[in-house]
């Protein structure tokens, strides 16, 4: 035998085919459901935990991109600031899930979003082609932020330079996914008045998700999903309608309550469906979108029966 040739008994080959085929036919129905679809993903920083991971994220998105759909990233980005914050020796605290945000907390939220976690994205999803465009919340005024307090026991407390997102223009999102690109969105947006703020990714991705009426807002975190009693791991809530789910907010413990608080807003504003799952599995997005069971916790609208 040469060195090109190799055997491989006929009947492996066959069975490994054979399990091919089904797993890309399972995906048949949702090729065909999603096709022209528009998916928000929140990629949020605990998520991007090492390399073959965020590559295995930049090929789902050229994936849903090359299958029809029509994919926009947000990325948040909270480890990756915290650890420049610690490198640079600004102190620096959360309150209620949110980073309080001085002005010179800011100029490091702003360099490490759009000019570190952006741009390694833009280039592990560029590797297979010229998709991704990085685009921040102050371009075209995508977003515009209204500054926002945080709740600490029951009572308001300020945190400075944090948005909500009071606006969305999402025409420059649309130019670029009309493009046939895909839109690296980073959160951080002027006020009325020019400020820049630095707004929660989850919250950003809610608010974008709702203005571009996609059909799914997926975020992609470090648990498996939305934890009915956190943190006993065998209450994982498999679906759960949107009024429901308000009346767990008020409960609910910092981390979760902003992706919680995206989904009810994507659901309310008239996404079809919000889903929370496990960033940590490699290829998460696609086992959510073209397996029959999904993964994680789905989120849908309280017109459909429970
Ligand atoms: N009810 C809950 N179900 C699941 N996770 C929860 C819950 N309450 C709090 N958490 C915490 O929320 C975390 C996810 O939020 P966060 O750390 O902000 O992640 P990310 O960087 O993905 O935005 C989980 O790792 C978990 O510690
Ligand atoms: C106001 C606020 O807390 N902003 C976040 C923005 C990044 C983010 O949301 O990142 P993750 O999705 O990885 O948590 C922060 O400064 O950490």
């Amino acid at each position: 035998m040469s060195p090109s040739e190799s055997t491989v008994p006929a009947d492996e080959r066959l069975a490994t085919a054979a399990e091919k085929a089904s797993i890309l036919i399972e995906a048949l129905p949702w090729l065909q459901r999603f096709h022209g679809a528009t998916v928000v993903v929140k990629y949020g920083g605990n998520a991007m935990i090492d390399e073959s991971l965020k590559q295995a994220f930049a090929e789902d998105m050229v994936f849903l991109r090359m299958a029809g759909l029509r994919p926009v990233v947000v990325h948040g980005g909270g480890p990756q600031i915290t650890a420049m914050l610690n490198r640079l020796g600004v102190e620096g605290e959360f309150k209620g899930g949110l980073r309080v945000t001085t002005p010179e907390t800011m100029d490091i939220v702003r360099m490490v979003l759009t000019g570190q976690v952006s741009r390694e994205l833009v280039g592990l999803i560029n590797a297979h082609g010229p998709y991704a465009v990085g685009i921040s919340g102050e371009d075209a005024r995508l977003f515009t932020a209204e500054r926002k307090q945080a709740t600490v026991d029951g009572v308001p407390v300020d945190i400075g330079l944090v948005g909500e997102v009071s606006e969305v223009n999402p025409d420059a999102v649309l130019d670029i996914v009309n493009a046939g690109r895909i839109p690296v969105v980073s959160t951080v947006a002027p006020d009325v008045d020019g400020v820049v703020h630095n707004i929660n990714a989850d919250t950003a991705a809610g608010a974008l998700a709702a203005a571009l009426g996609a059909e799914k807002l997926v975020v992609l975190t470090d648990v498996e999903g939305l934890y009915a009693n956190w943190p006993d791991r065998g209450s994982l809530v498999d679906r759960i309608r949107v009024d429901r789910l308000e009346t767990l907010l008020p409960g609910l413990a910092s981390g979760m309550i902003p992706k919680m608080e995206a989904c009810v807003r994507a659901i309310r504003g008239g996404v079809r469906r919000a889903h929370v799952i496990d960033g940590r599995i490699a290829h998460s997005v696609l086992l959510e979108v073209f397996t029959s069971r999904g993964i994680g916790t789905m989120v849908f609208p309280e017109t459909e029966l429970p």
